[in-house]
């Protein structure tokens, strides 16, 4: 048996269960004997003619994995009565690296269970799915799990039943167990690998491919500055950046670059392994960029590594800030094989402000960036891992003077670290 599927049956009872209810995340656990705990949160208000099932997706390839997650819930929401209710799921081994596994809770309250049963019999066993089901005992107390067999692997756990109890909120939150080289890629060769074996099934993923630096071009050094301007968007990035350009006589470059554009739209409906480590690369193409033009004149970024690494946590992580990976995690850390520019330097701006230049500027958003309107915690999230990244950290400026001020501000900056 291979990797993930060891780790999702390798101590099944060790597991902790998270199923996140309006956003917020409720952990139960699973025992074979049952010490009088009362049940989980979860479990607490459900009749005991409600059925509710766990759906865990999880197979030995991981690009598999990552795409049938999307696939299965869109399947589910077609094909399920509507009596149902899905929620997002994990299971995870707590503070252990790798071991989360994401799914699906799907609470069925309709009169007969005959259809629910037979599509999630037909997932065990056509595809990489792990269904465990729960009853309420005969006493009425306690609910146990029960894991279906699976077609994939002989699993010896389907026998036994286990008793559902409530779990303490675990130190790390889950989704940053597999944050490193799933969410945020640390080296050229880790983003890579994960194209080249979208290859078969995302031609496009080739075209991305040919367009990478070799490696010794990449990790030239450039002889003049280089500045990166991030920010949320609307916070004033393209304002700046050509502005800086005149003022400097600088070159701009932007991540992902220009000969990505034809395929980010493309990359962008695919699951978060696939599309960050598309945006992984588009860095390293930037980089080499950068070697090029910073051989002639200083070079201006609009969006680097920041951008890529702190919506991709913000997004892998849901819930307040707090749930972020903390201060000082390796996940902040720049990767080692990526040019590191002389200055960073991040706009921020009050979100009313922000909103009102959107709206003025009244262009198409990426998903993302919608979200970043009607979802508060999601932008205080990017914008704190914005300034836990490290090697070489942001600098905040405050966006909100007029685009003049702000350039004369970032000028300052620039004249004192980069000696221009
Ligand atoms: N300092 C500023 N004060 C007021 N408006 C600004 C300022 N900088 C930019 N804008 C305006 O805000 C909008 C968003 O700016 P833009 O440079 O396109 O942001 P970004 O590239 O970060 O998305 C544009 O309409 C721009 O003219
Ligand atoms: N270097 C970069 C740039 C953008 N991105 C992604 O691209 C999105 C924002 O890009 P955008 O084109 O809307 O940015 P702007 O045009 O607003 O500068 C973010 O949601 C990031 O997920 C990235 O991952 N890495």
């Amino acid at each position: 048996m291979a990797g993930r599927i060891k780790s999702l049956l390798h101590r099944w009872s060790s597991r902790v269960f998270s199923v996140e209810l309006d956003g917020a995340p409720f952990y139960f656990a699973i025992q074979e004997r049952h010490r009088g705990e009362e049940a989980p949160r979860v479990f607490r208000n459900l009749q005991s003619h409600d059925r509710c099932y766990t759906l865990l997706v999880c197979s030995r390839d991981r690009i598999k994995t990552a795409r049938f997650y999307g696939e299965l819930k869109d399947k589910l929401l077609r094909e399920l009565p509507p009596e149902c209710d899905l929620s997002p799921m994990s299971s995870f081994l707590p503070n252990v690296r790798d071991s989360l596994i994401k799914g699906y809770f799907l609470k069925d309250i309709s009169e007969g269970s005959s259809t629910v049963e037979r599509l999630l019999s037909d997932l065990t066993q056509h595809e990489p799915v792990f269904v465990c089901s729960y009853c309420k005992s005969d006493d009425g107390q306690q609910w146990t799990q029960h894991l279906w067999s699976h077609g994939e692997s002989q699993v010896m756990e389907t026998a036994k039943k286990y008793y559902v109890v409530p779990s303490e909120t675990p130190e790390y939150h889950p989704s940053t167990l597999n944050m490193i080289n799933s969410d945020v890629f640390y080296s050229l060769d880790e983003a890579c690998e994960v194209l080249k074996k979208c290859g078969d099934i995302i031609p496009e993923a080739m075209s991305v491919l040919e367009l990478l630096p070799s490696r010794a071009e990449s990790r030239n050094k450039p002889d003049f500055p280089v500045i990166v301007i991030e920010g949320l968007d609307a916070t004033g990035k393209t304002t700046l950046t050509e502005s800086l350009r005149e003022t400097l006589g600088a070159s701009l470059l932007r991540s992902p670059p220009q000969c990505l554009s034809p395929w980010r739209a493309r990359f962008d409906q695919e699951p978060p392994l696939i599309r960050r480590a598309f945006y992984a690369l588009g860095n390293y193409i930037t980089a080499e960029q950068i070697g090029q033009e910073g051989k002639k004149t200083p070079v201006i970024v609009d969006r680097f590594w920041h951008s890529t690494a702190a919506y991709a946590i913000a997004t892998a992580v849901s819930g307040p800030v707090c749930n972020l990976p903390g201060e000082g995690s390796e996940v902040y850390c720049w990767p080692s094989d990526l040019l590191q520019p002389s200055l960073v330097v991040l706009l921020t701006l009050d979100p009313e402000e922000r909103k009102r230049r959107l709206r003025n500027r009244g262009q198409g958003k990426t998903n993302e960036e919608q979200e970043l309107d009607h979802n508060q915690l999601f932008r205080l999230r990017v914008e704190e891992a914005y300034r836990r990244i490290s090697g070489p950290a942001c600098v905040s400026v405050d966006a909100s003077p007029s685009a003049d001020q702000v350039l004369q501000q970032v000028l300052l900056l620039i004249r004192g670290k980069c000696h221009l």
